[in-house]
């Protein structure tokens, strides 16, 4: 069952378009990581999933239905930008608060605090807690009543390198057993292993929306082959004088662009000669998102 569908939105602000012609839809079990610029439209294609803000054209449907309905929206957990709370309330106060406004059970709360490594910190004021720490405190209110579909933006600011490897976990976790997900971020390195699909919105359009071998084939960005050799020069020159896309890099490396099919005629080539160590780059998704951003730039897609 898709748990979300937005058909054909263009979506206003007053005389302002921000959205066009967006078609979007998301599966039980699956993570679409959004991607986009500041001002790209991101958040307002979650105002519209949450119900707060009705499309000025075009559809929503959440769970089959209107997103504005108050059992739908139970289901839904949502972790804003931004997480405010009360500063004079400790943790599990804050949580149960949530809790009660959402209609969860209270007997989850202390369990979602241990989740998301708070419980050690539940009987402390909310005005104590680091960026990080509140930020889990979001998260936890977030996944309140075991949502089926979790709208997560920009989960990781704020998060160490190691809470962020454990938000990813358990996002892992959460499709495993079904939710559907939509991750918001910025930040691209270390997020791609854990979404399904990709969908890269600038000014308002959606320039792709994919999984990244999809995207990375639809655009036809290279591999990189990476070798260290005994004369990288001679090589530079040699694969140059043959067409090839070929950097040289400190150390006696030498890199070699391997467009789709290349790969194993070059690395047969290149493994002839004094090669004593080899690394292929696939296109990363930051590759990809600055190819579809810049492209969009390029072409004149602001609306
Ligand atoms: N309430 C509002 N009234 C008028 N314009 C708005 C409103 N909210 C957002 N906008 C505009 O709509 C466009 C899309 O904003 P949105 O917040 O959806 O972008 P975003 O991709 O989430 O950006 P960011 O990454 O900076 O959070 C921007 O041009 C923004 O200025």
């Amino acid at each position: 069952m898709k748990l979300i569908e937005l058909s054909s939105i263009n979506q206003y602000y007053g005389q302002m378009q921000v959205l066009s012609n967006i078609s979007l839809s998301l599966e039980e079990g699956e993570v679409l990581g959004l991607f986009g610029h500041n001002g790209a439209g991101k958040t307002t294609c979650m105002k519209l999933v949450l119900g707060l803000l009705k499309p000025t054209e075009g559809s929503v449907s959440v769970f089959g239905g209107l997103p504005t309905e108050a059992q739908r929206r139970r289901a839904l957990g949502y972790l804003p930008e931004n997480v405010t709370f009360y500063p004079q309330l400790t943790g599990l106060e804050t949580l149960r608060h949530f809790a009660r406004i959402k209609g969860a059970s209270l007997s989850q709360v202390e369990e979602l605090l241990d989740k998301v490594g708070l419980a050690h910190a539940s009987q402390r004021r909310v005005k104590t807690y680091s960026k990080g720490m509140r930020q889990r405190l979001g998260l936890a209110q977030a996944l309140l009543g075991q949502p089926r579909l979790l709208l997560l933006d920009e989960p990781t600011v704020g998060l160490d390198p190691i809470a962020t490897q454990e938000l990813y976990q358990l996002i892992d976790s959460l499709r495993c057993q079904g939710t559907g997900i939509i991750l918001c971020s910025h930040v691209l390195p270390g997020v791609e292993a854990y979404i399904d699909r990709a969908a890269i919105l600038s000014h308002g359009q959606l320039q792709a929306v994919g999984t990244l071998a999809q995207l990375a084939e639809q655009v036809g960005l290279p591999a990189w082959i990476r070798v260290k050799i005994t004369e990288p020069q001679k090589w530079h020159d040699h694969l140059s004088g043959l067409g090839h896309q070929v950097r040289l890099l400190p150390g006696r490396e030498l890199e070699v662009a391997a467009p789709n099919g290349d790969k194993i005629s070059l690395l047969r080539t290149l493994l002839h000669e004094g090669v004593s160590d080899v690394e292929i780059h696939r296109p990363t998704l930051d590759d990809l998102y600055r190819h579809y951003v810049i492209c969009a730039a390029n072409t004149g897609g602001s609306l």
